[in-house]
């Protein structure tokens, strides 16, 4: 099967349980709440998506025509001579519209991790090492357990006592970046203040001024 991705690259995880963890970003193309056209947005599913995901044009994306032609590609972006295993952040875009288990086996065959950032509309294949799920309101939401859930809050029809009794390790609220993004930020202090069950992340990369 070929993979459609939208950029490779290799920064720090900004977000959630990882946050400040080097990782290599494989943001696969495509998804199935939101067309990635600003002239849709407003009649999406999810509306307040931050990324462009749309085509193979960014830095280090393609087509890669085998699941051992991308794996490889991506583990040439962890720096040589270190004892670290090499940390795969699969992200999107929706990643499980993509990933398989020939990816899943191509990534692990070179020992490597893999963790993902799923909408949890779609179930994962197993042995994926690190599942992080966001719901989104209004979506058809299937994936009810995982390693970390992560929030992004407000969104009216998702708010979190819907998913507090869920199968996580882990239960964040993210602030909506938008044009609210310090109310919501304030909001979410609050709420986990309240349920302290909830932590807050926050998307670290933006105000590092990294990708
Ligand atoms: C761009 S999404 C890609 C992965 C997958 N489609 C998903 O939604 O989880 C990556 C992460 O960014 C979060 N995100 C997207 N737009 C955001 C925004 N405006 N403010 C805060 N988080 C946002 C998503 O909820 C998700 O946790
Ligand atoms: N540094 C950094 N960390 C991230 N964590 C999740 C991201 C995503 O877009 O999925 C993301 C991202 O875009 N950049
Ligand atoms: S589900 Fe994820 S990638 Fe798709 S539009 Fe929403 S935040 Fe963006
Ligand atoms: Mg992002």
């Amino acid at each position: 099967m070929a993979y459609f991705i939208k950029e490779i690259y290799f920064t720090l995880q900004g977000e959630g349980s990882h946050t400040g963890r080097p990782a290599i970003f494989c943001r696969f193309a495509g998804c199935n709440l939101w067309t990635g056209r600003e002239q849709d947005r407003e009649k999406a599913i999810c509306q307040f998506c931050d990324t462009d995901f749309i085509g193979t044009d960014g830095p280090g994306g393609g087509t890669f025509a085998s699941a051992d032609e991308l794996a490889e590609r991506l583990h040439s972006y962890w720096p040589t001579g270190n004892e670290a295993t090499p940390y795969i952040v699969c992200t999107g875009g929706e990643p499980l519209l993509q990933i398989d288990a020939a990816f899943i086996k191509a990534i692990h065959e070179r020992s490597m991790i893999m963790a993902i950032e799923t909408n949890g509309t779609k179930l994962p294949p197993a042995g994926i090492d690190w599942v992080c799920v966001s719901p989104k309101a209004g979506s058809d939401f299937k994936l009810t357990q995982g390693d970390e859930l992560k929030l992004v809050y407000p969104q009216p029809e998702a708010m979190p006592e819907r998913f507090a009794g869920l199968d996580f390790e882990h239960f964040y609220l993210q602030p909506m970046d938008g044009p609210n993004t310090k109310e919501n930020t304030a909001a979410a202090v609050q709420y986990c203040l309240k349920h302290p069950q909830w932590k807050l992340s926050l998307q670290t990369h933006k105000f590092l001024g990294i990708d």
